[in-house]
């Protein structure tokens, strides 16, 4: 059987498998195969993989599958790692603006030592549920206000939210978010298609800082504190309830490459 080329990327600790199908010799409707190369007991181990393929109109397509091996919405932490892979296989230059495809719309990127700028969807249209806010990112999450996030059992209470009727069909990921402080926030993210907590969520750092705004009534720029390390948010409010120029920043690195 022939070997399948991979890298291994992470930021702030979300995880990736990243493969260049350029060619089109990977086949993304291979569930199973997916779930097998990110399983961590028998395959690469991430919480998810990625696709760079060709583009008509950007630099290139991101397609991002969780590691459940189902295609899903956007990733942002993903979406960081795979610019920085793109510079590192040489489809766009380190240091320039790039744009590139994916599930929600066209994305600007840039790549800056090990440091990536990545612009996010506009967001608008946040639910306000007695519990706490649901918004979409690029993906859906539900934010939970707490005092503390470290205190929370994330697996418990994570699966509890994310297959809650109020979410259904489609389900949600789920953010614990404690209070703002001198524009800092600590956050704990429950992620849909891993099933578990992650070390970091990019469109979940987004949602979690948004929220910050929406409860508190000020701050565009947020440094929000997970268990990988941190991610600057910075946005724009046009209207109440309405954000853009939505740009999430921090480090993805590259771990190691191999052949399966
Ligand atoms: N880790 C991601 C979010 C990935 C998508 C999510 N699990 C979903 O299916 O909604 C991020 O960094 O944004």
């Amino acid at each position: 059987m022939k070997k399948i080329q991979f890298y291994k990327y992470q930021g702030t600790g979300n995880d990736f498998v990243l493969i260049d199908n350029r060619q089109g010799q990977f086949d993304g409707s291979d569930q199973s195969l997916i779930e097998s190369l990110c399983h961590r007991r028998f395959g690469i181990g991430a919480d998810g993989l990625m696709l760079l393929e060709k583009s008509e109109k950007s630099s290139f397509t991101m397609r991002y599958y969780n590691s459940d091996g189902r295609e899903s919405t956007m990733c942002g932490n993903g979406g960081r790692c795979i610019a920085a892979f793109a510079v590192d296989i040489g489809v766009v230059e380190a240091g320039e603006y790039f744009s590139f495809d994916a599930v929600d719309g066209t994305h600007e990127a840039i790549v800056e030592s090990d440091i990536v700028s990545l612009k996010m969807v506009d967001v608008e249209g946040i639910r306000k549920l007695d519990e706490g806010l649901f918004l979409d990112t690029g993906s859906p999450h539900f934010i939970k206000f707490v005092d503390d996030p470290s205190q929370i059992d994330v697996f418990k209470e994570g699966t509890f939210w994310r297959n809650h009727e109020l979410f259904a069909p489609d389900g949600t990921n789920v953010n614990f978010v404690g209070p703002v402080k001198n524009g800092e926030v600590d956050m704990r993210t429950f992620e849909r298609g891993v099933e578990d907590e992650t070390w970091s969520c990019g469109t979940g750092a987004v949602a979690s800082a948004i929220g910050s705004f929406f409860k508190t009534g000020k701050g565009n720029r947020f440094s929000m504190h997970i268990p990988g390390g941190e991610l600057t948010v910075t946005f724009d409010t046009a209207g109440e309830e309405k954000f853009e120029n939505i740009w999430l920043k921090g480090p993805a690195k590259f771990v190691f490459e191999g052949a399966i």
